[in-house]
Parts: structure tokens; sequence; C-alpha cells
């Protein structure tokens, strides 16, 4: 399998290198050449694999033998064995053909652990082999920086720098990632929005002559490629689960970067039968946008109680972008530099028309949301996290089948909230899973950092370890 970037310009790569590369060298990101495609027979033939067994059929054509199968199915082992729940990614019925799938179970209490966990491992495994020391550097609206952590907080060639935007997270989320003091996790609160952190990450990925001689860059973000072939996964998993590919299932995805939505469409591309696939925005709703009025123009980005979705530019629109303009890497570097220049971007007509064949799009703000949690809360006592109960409406309100069961992705456990759960009249702040109970009276370590490039670099610079 041959990597290729999104703006044609850069080197094809194979699937380590792209792994270890993060952002391609023409700014673009990295998509398999060409999809695996799995027939109906054999999708229904994985009816009933436990979810490990899963990912293995689903994640081993990408990998295509460079790393030998048995590795592999280590690697994906150790990954799932962190997790709380036997099932991996439970799935509970909230109404009639209505569920919610149960993304937190892993150590850091979101859905970027399946990636994040098995990229910690699968980077471990690569480097060591390789015997190589790298630098990642990663940015965070709160749940990527602690599940990036947790997964490479024990790799000796490893240091980790994550970036996030300074009292812009919740405290859980913050003590999640500050409370770690290996000494190669490195936490930086920039006084600045996710955006920014996102832009300081591209820009030294684009010129990483600030870091000493031998070591490269990489990304944990979703501009990695592991961390979208990570998340097809679960797609398959809760459409068996419930009679896929004999039935077709729906799925709606609070959506911010445009990750793992984007993992849904390959499902749907790969042989699952997918209906239909909703976008849920929170007020920072350039998808929204872009998808219900073709306006995708920057916008102030605004402080919400769904802090993790407070993102304007989605890195993964570009692959989208890629694919809806019939993969035309030229057409795609335009689009991009001109929407890097004047802030906007208009899809053409048939873009368009393709786009809303594939996806609806609900925006909720704060105030809707509250009402969500509190209404799901009174008739079924299942407590949604904020950027789940924004999933759940958006089904609710753009659902184009109710005989087709939809599938409302719980990207984050509430405990990380609590802020939200309590205005919605909760009584109390969700308690903590028993590995985090004590959070709260955990040492921190992050160093304040102003709106700077140089100032960060030169931070890294200081503590990258010899
Ligand atoms: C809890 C939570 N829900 C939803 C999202 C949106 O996911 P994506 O960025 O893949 O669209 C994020 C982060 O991006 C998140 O942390
Ligand atoms: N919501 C994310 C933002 C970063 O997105 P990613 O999926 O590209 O890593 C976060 O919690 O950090």
């Amino acid at each position: 399998m041959k990597y290729i970037s999104t703006r044609g310009q850069a080197p094809v790569l194979s699937f380590e290198d792209a792994i270890l590369a993060g952002l391609a060298t023409d700014g673009g990101l990295y998509v398999p050449e060409t999809l695996p495609q799995f027939s109906q027979e054999e999708i229904a033939s994985w009816a009933g694999l436990s979810y490990q067994e899963l990912a293995f059929k689903v994640m081993a054509p990408f990998v295509d033998g460079e790393i030998p199968d048995d590795d592999l199915r280590e690697l994906i082992a150790n990954t799932y064995s962190t997790f709380r729940h036997d099932a991996i990614a439970p799935l509970v019925q909230t109404a009639h053909n209505e569920f919610i799938l149960e993304l937190f179970q892993g150590p850091t209490l979101a859905f970027k652990d399946f990636a994040l966990q098995f990229l910690g491992n699968l980077l471990d495994y690569v480097l060591k082999k390789r015997d190589q020391r790298v630098v990642i550097m990663g940015a965070t609206s709160g749940d990527t920086g602690s599940a990036a952590i947790e997964g490479c907080r024990h790799s000796d060639n490893v240091d980790i720098f994550i970036l996030h935007p300074h009292n812009r997270v919740s405290e859980v989320q913050r003590r999640q990632m500050t409370t770690v003091l290996e000494n190669n996790v490195f936490n930086i609160a920039l006084k600045g929005n996710f955006d920014d952190c996102q832009n300081m990450v591209k820009a030294s990925f684009g010129d990483q002559s600030f870091l000493p001689e031998g070591r490269q860059l990489v990304a944990v973000n979703s501009i990695n490629w592991a961390r979208i072939m990570a998340q097809i996964v679960y797609y398959f998993y809760a459409g068996l689960a419930l009679g896929a590919p004999h039935r077709p299932v729906a799925f709606s995805v609070p959506t911010g970067n445009f990750g793992d939505i984007f993992a849904g469409y390959l499902a749907s591309r790969m042989g699952l039968p997918v209906d239909q696939l909703v976008i849920g925005t929170n007020a920072n709703d350039i998808l929204h946008r872009c998808i219900s009025a073709n306006d995708h123009s920057l916008h102030q980005l605004v402080h919400s109680l769904s802090p993790s979705m407070d993102i304007m530019v989605s890195s993964n629109f570009e692959r989208m972008l890629f694919d809806l303009y019939d993969r035309d890497g030229a057409a795609i570097n335009k689009l991009m530099t001109d929407f890097k220049a004047t802030g906007n971007l208009k899809l053409s007509d048939s873009a368009l028309t393709k786009a809303r064949e594939l996806f609806t799009s609900y925006r909720l703000d704060d105030d809707e949301m509250v009402r969500v949690i509190a209404d799901v809360w009174e008739h079924t006592e299942y407590l949604l996290d904020p950027h789940t109960a924004i999933g759940v409406e958006a089904a609710r309100k753009t659902r184009r089948r109710q005989d087709i069961p939809m599938v409302c992705l719980a990207t984050a456990h509430p405990a990380k909230f609590p802020e939200a759960v309590r205005k919605a009249g909760y009584p109390q702040d969700p308690p903590l899973p028993h590995h985090m109970a004590d959070l709260f009276e955990r040492e921190e370590r992050y160093a304040v950092q102003d709106n700077e490039l140089s100032a960060v670099q030169q931070f890294m610079k200081d503590n990258i370890r010899q």
C-alpha cells in the first residue's frame, strides 16, 4: 500500500514512512493511494469477532505486510488491554433504533484512546526497530493531548510536546495532561486558541530546522494517517453488532477536526452499508455552514461548553475535499492555498452535491446542548457528555430514516466536563473512574507560553533530551 499527499506534490511513501512523516512536505495530508474493499460476504463473516480480531481484519490491508501479522496482532492486543470494558466499544440503546457507541472506555476517557494508544505502541515498535529517536509535537483542544501523552509516556525514543489553549480546556482535561511527570513529557499552555496551537504544529512540520540534528517531528493529531485508520474499526464493529452488512446503519458524529467522521466515510467506501453520516457542530460551525450553505469561511472562534470542538480549521476536511474533487491534488493545492490567503472556500457545484449526498449537518449552541443532556437524562437516566449530546441532537434533527439504526458516537466521558453536566441540572460532578480518582491531588507541571512560534520552538529546543 502506498500513501500519497492530498496536494499531489510530496513523495509517495510506505505505511511506516507515512506514519512518521505526519504532514506531507507539500503541506498536504497522507491518504492511501487506493482503499481496501471488503465484500458483503467477507464483512458478514466477521460477525461475532472480538474488537481486537476485527481491528486486525480492518487495519491489516493498510499496513500491507510492512509489520508482520503476529506483531500487528500483538500491538492491537496490547492497545486494547488497557480499556475498562470487555466489549471495548459497547453499544447502549437510548431510544427506538437509537444507540450510543461508548468510545470513552479507554484510559483517558475519550475516543482518542482508540487510535492514540495504538499509535503510541506502533511508534514505539517502529522506532525501536529503526533505532530512531523523534520529537512529537501535537495540538489539543483537550482530549488528544492526554491520550497521546498516555500512549507515549513510556517510550524512550520519544520526547512529546503538547500545546493546549491556556484556560480553554476543562480542568479535568488539563490535569490529565499536566499531572504526567515523566521526563519526556512537556505540556505547553499557549496564550491563544486551538487553531493557534494547530497552526504552530503545522508550521513546525513545514520547517523543522529548529530541531537538534538527526531528529524529526512526528504527529499525533489526526493529520497522522494511523489515527484515521484505527478509528475506521469501530464503525465496522458497531455496524456488525446492529446487523450490517444485511442491514444499513447510520452514524452521528460530533465533529471538530473531521477525523472521526472521515473514518466513518472511509468505512462506507470500504464496504460497510452506511445510510447516513451526520455532522454535529457547536457554535464553531464552519462544517455545518459549509454543508448547509456552501459557506466555509473563517469566523471568530468562540469558547463553548463543548471545548474539544472549539476548532475552526478542520484538518481532515482536506482529505474529504480530495475525494470530493476526484483526487485532483492540484485542485486541492489551489483550494487550500486560497483558503489560507482569504479565509474563505467555496465548494464547486459537483463537490457540494456529493457532500450533501454523503452528509447531513446540524449546529447546536450551548443552551440547546445543555437541554439535550437534561432531556436524555430525564428520559433514560443516561448521562451524555456535551460533545455526545451534540451528536445525539444532530441525529434527531436530521435523520432521514427511522427504520435504520442510528449510532451516535459518545466521544467522551461526562466526568471530563462537569460544568456542562451541572448546567443541565445534574446534581453533582460526575465521578471520575477509579484509576483517576485522585486526579485533583496530583502535582501538575506545565509551561505557559506566549502565542509566538519562535518562543514555543525555543522552549522545545531547550527541553528535548540529548
Ligand atoms: C470529545 C470530542 N468529541 C468530538 C471531537 C471531534 O472529533 P474530530 O476532531 O475527529 O472531528 C473531539 C475532538 O476533536 C473531541 O475531543
Ligand atoms: N478535539 C481534539 C482536537 C485535535 O484533534 P485531532 O483529532 O486532530 O487530534 C482534541 O481533543 O485535542
